[in-house]
Formats: C-alpha cells, sequence, structure tokens
C-alpha cells in the first residue's frame, strides 16, 4: 500500500492505537497521528473523534490525466480505518473514521487514488477526466462489505427442514437422521459442474446487490476428492469471471462422509485431498486460499481437526474454520495454538478460549443469522469486544441459513449481540477482510485499497444497519474497483428515511 501523498486524510483516534500496517506516523502527506498540530483545518465532530481538514496550501500539485470514478459530494464517507489498520478491536471498533461533504477518487487500475474534503478534492483534480462521475449529494458512500463465511455452491432444497426446525427438530437430529448436510451432499454429488455455476453465480449476484463487495466461498458439500474438486472448480471459474471479490475455502471435513469413519475420512483429506489441491495449486488449476473443518461434537473431534488443519497449513492454507458452535469443544484454545486465521460460531466458546484468540489476533467471525435460525445462545461479542478479540461477521449462507445479506446480519448482531452500529460495520469491512488475510487491500476506504464501495441513498449511513431488509431500497451502487456493477434506479426516487 502506498502512503497517503496527498496531505488530506483525516484523523481518527489518537496515535498509537489500533493496530498500523506500517503507514508510519510522520510520513510525508501524513496519515494519522502525522499531521502537525498547528495546521490549519475544520474539526468535525464524528463519533466523539475529530476529523480535520487540511488547507489546501499542504497539497501537492493538482492531479491531471485520466481517472476511472469520482464520487462526488458525499453527505458522509465512511472511511472505517484512515491510518492503515489491519483491524479494529476494543474501542477502535466503536469510534469509525468518517468525512462529511467528501469527495473520492479511483484510478485507471481500481484503486483509491484521493480522498477527502469535496473542495480539496474538486480543485486538486480540477485538470483531470474521469470515465464517470456520480454526485453523490444527500448520500452516503461506505466501503464495500466483506461477507468473511458462506457456502454457497450446492443443490438441493431444503425448505422442508426449516418447517421441521419450527416444529422442534434440532440441528444434529436432523444431520444424524441424513439430512442437513448429508441431504445437500446427496444433490450437490449428482449435480453437473454447469448447474452448480449456474446457481452460484446467482447467488453472487445477490449477494452483490446487498453491498457485499468480497466474500468468502467453502466447498463441503462433496466430501469425496471428486465432488469437493468440482465445487472448487466452479469457485475458480467465478473467481476468474465474477466481479465480486472471492477468498476460496476447502471444506472437505465439513462432515464424515457415510460410510466412513472420522479417523478415515481425516486420513482420506491428509494423504489424499490435500495433496491433490497442492498439486491443483502448482499447476495453476485451483488456488485455494483456507482450509475449513466442522470441528462439533458428532462430526471432527479436536484431535482430527488438528490434524487435518496442520496439514492444510503445511501447505499454504491459512486456517479458518467451525468451531465451538453446538457444544464446547476448545476449537478457539486450537485455533489459537495452532495460528489460525479466524474461527466462526464461537456460541459455546470458553472464557479460556476468547483470551486466547485475543492473544493470538484470531478472529472471531460471527453468524448472527444462524444462532438466530437455530436459536441457539448468542456468541459473547461483548466479552469478546472487552477482552480484545477481532471482531469478525459472516452471512453463514447455506441451506440452513438462508440470508445473503449482510446489512440484515449487521442488524441483528447490534440487536441479539449487543453489538453498537460502529462495532458492527468494522465487524463487517475491515475485520471480516482480516479474517480472510485481505485488510491490506480491502475493508476501508483508504489509498491504496481497492475501489470496493457502496453507495446509499440517506444522509446517515446507519440507516444501511437501522433499516432491516430495508437494503433492497437504500443500496444505490455496488462498485468494484471503481466500476459499477449494480445500479439501482428504483431508489433514486424513494425516501429513504
Ligand atoms: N455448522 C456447519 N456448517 C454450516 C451449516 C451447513 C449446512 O447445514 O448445510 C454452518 O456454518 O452453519
Ligand atoms: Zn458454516
Amino acid at each position: 500500500m502506498p502512503s497517503p501523498s496527498d496531505g488530506r486524510l483525516v484523523s481518527k483516534g489518537q496515535p498509537g492505537q489500533g493496530q498500523s500496517r506500517g503507514r508510519g506516523q510522520g510520513q510525508a502527506g501524513g496519515a494519522v497521528g502525522s499531521l502537525p498540530s498547528s495546521a490549519p483545518g475544520d474539526f468535525e465532530p464524528n463519533g466523539g473523534h475529530p476529523l480535520r481538514r487540511q488547507s489546501l496550501c499542504s497539497l501537492p500539485r493538482a492531479m491531471a490525466g485520466r481517472h476511472r470514478l469520482l464520487l462526488e459530494n458525499a453527505q458522509q464517507l465512511v472511511l472505517v480505518c484512515a491510518r492503515g489498520e489491519e483491524y479494529l478491536r476494543r474501542q477502535d471498533a466503536g469510534s469509525l473514521a468518517v468525512l462529511r461533504d467528501a469527495s473520492l477518487v479511483v484510478g485507471l487500475d481500481g484503486c483509491i487514488k484521493a480522498v477527502g474534503q469535496a473542495d480539496v478534492i474538486r480543485n486538486q483534480f480540477s485538470g483531470a477526466t474521469f470515465e464517470r462521475v456520480i454526485d453523490c449529494s444527500g448520500k452516503c458512500v461506505l466501503p464495500g462489505l466483506v461477507d468473511a463465511h458462506t457456502h454457497p455452491v450446492w443443490a438441493g432444497d431444503r425448505v422442508h427442514e426449516f418447517a421441521m426446525k419450527l416444529a422442534g427438530a434440532s440441528y444434529m437430529e436432523i444431520h444424524e437422521a441424513g439430512g442437513g448436510i448429508h441431504f445437500t451432499v446427496e444433490h450437490t454429488r449428482k449435480a453437473t459442474e454447469e448447474e452448480l455455476f449456474s446457481t452460484f453465480k446467482h447467488r453472487l449476484e445477490r449477494m452483490l446487490r446487498t453491498g457485499s463487495t468480497l466474500v468468502e466461498c467453502k466447498s463441503g458439500y462433496g466430501l469425496n476428492l471428486e465432488t469437493e474438486l468440482k465445487m472448487l472448480r466452479v469457485i475458480e471459474r467465478a473467481k476468474q469471471c465474477m466481479d465480486i471479490g472471492i477468498s476460496s475455502t476447502y471444506c472437505g471435513a465439513h462432515s464424515v462422509p457415510k460410510g466412513k469413519t472420522a479417523a478415515e475420512a481425516t486420513d482420506d483429506i491428509i494423504n489424499n485431498h490435500l495433496p491433490k489441491l497442492k498439486e491443483l495449486k502448482l499447476t495453476g488449476e485451483i488456488c485455494v486460499n483456507n482450509i475449513d473443518v466442522f470441528c462439533e461434537k458428532g462430526v471432527f473431534d479436536l484431535e482430527s481437526t488438528r490434524r487435518i488443519l496442520q496439514a492444510g497449513k503445511d501447505i499454504g492454507l491459512q486456517i479458518n474454520f467451525h468451531g465451538d458452535e453446538l457444544h464446547p469443544m476448545k476449537s478457539a484454545e486450537l485455533g489459537a495454538e495452532l495460528g489460525a486465521r479466524a474461527i466462526s460460531h464461537l456460541e459455546e466458546v470458553t472464557d479460556e478460549g476468547i483470551k486466547a484468540m485475543a492473544r493470538a489476533k484470531c478472529a472471531a467471525v460471527l453468524l448472527p443469522t444462524t444462532a438466530y435460525m437455530l436459536r441457539l445462545k448468542q456468541p459473547q461479542a461483548r466479552k469478546m469486544l472487552e477482552e480484545g478479540v477481532i471482531v469478525a461477521l459472516g452471512s453463514d449462507f447455506n441451506p440452513n441459513a438462508y440470508c445473503f445479506s449482510m446489512p440484515m446480519v449487521m442488524h441483528l448482531a447490534c440487536v441479539n449481540m449487543k453489538m453498537s452500529m460502529n462495532e458492527a460495520l468494522a465487524a463487517a469491512t475491515i475485520n471480516a477482510a482480516y479474517a480472510l488475510g485481505k485488510s491490506d487491500t480491502h475493508g476501508s476506504i483508504e489509498m491504496g485499497k481497492q475501489g470496493d464501495l457502496v453507495i446509499i441513498n440517506s444522509s446517515r449511513w446507519e440507516h444501511l444497519i437501522y433499516q432491516f431488509g430495508g437494503h433492497e431500497a437504500l443500496i444505490s451502487y455496488v462498485i468494484v474497483k471503481g466500476k459499477v456493477v449494480y445500479q439501482n434506479e428504483r431508489c433514486e426516487t424513494m425516501i429513504s428515511y
């Protein structure tokens, strides 16, 4: 990431807070902490943080040339981070950097070139041309949302299981009776690659329309090598041809396949699946990013989980797994020990597990839709935040939790997990990007990052969370690498407050 060079970045919080990726304080142009204390400028209150506007005299030469996109004059431009933080935790997650009356430029390479006060940007880019200019007066601009946990490649409808659950059946009762993941595995094995790709593409488009611009996508409904590879090829194809960003996860240990014991399945994964993935990575055919295991009573125990995750790590995959969902398994402690990037669910995590995750900087990916649909006890988001865990969010889109919408996920996190709206947005942007190892390029609106953005038709960004299910009317544009990939004509004429 280049350091800011235009001297217009706003400040947030105190120097020394948060975790910077090394945009040095005192660098020319000034990330937060390097602005001279006597610099002229306006202070604008936002969530308790002063936002400083530097005077034009500190600006470098005007920027000429051609650029991809200019977003002009947004009522609020929610940077989330302004100092190159890798993640936001503790109180940093509760106070986000927001600019008022601000503009933003994305270059032809799809990266953010400038962000700052509208008048400053106007002057600086007065000689420039843009492929597209969007007037954002009265609107808010946010970073593209990051969905840190989804299972979007599958066949077979499980709506009947929703009815069974409403009638009192538990998730594990359905699973043990051969339904749940087993049902989906049966149908996914039978489906052609083309069928899987077509439904997956449609699901990704729906995710994009709810503001997600980077999503984690798991395999895990094959369980045998053939179908796991089929799923991963489908994900790889979408990586190449879709606008939405994808972090792919091999989840061959999502369930113990029928006819095998957990020990046999573990051996098969370690001896056959992972070597094949290593080979395909070398030939460039399939490049998987993460490894996942469903560490749960009656699925994979702690020892099998350890063996699989370690073997995945040994071939260069990031550890990112399901843990402590229905029973306390000591998954969090294991993840911390193995250097996991992230652990999802955590409804049953112990206090020691929370502390271990905080120390290891292992992100907790909380999944409010699952806890809600299965009427589970809620994960202890407040305790995690207090202890310094990096809290992220995911939709967990899958046939059990059929929800694409990160705005709804944030709303549920606020109401059911007692997170503030700032904490929820941090969890659905920079912290979710961290959980995928991508916070150097995604998760905030900062110079050098990918120009992934959401524009909402409201003058307060919090409406994206507050209006439960209202995102369809609120989101007017979704932008990836500075290119408009979704435009909602309807919402221009709607009253959105
Ligand atoms: N808990 C394990 N896996 C999924 C559910 C998968 C399914 O039921 O198909 C989850 O994260 O919620
Ligand atoms: Zn899951």
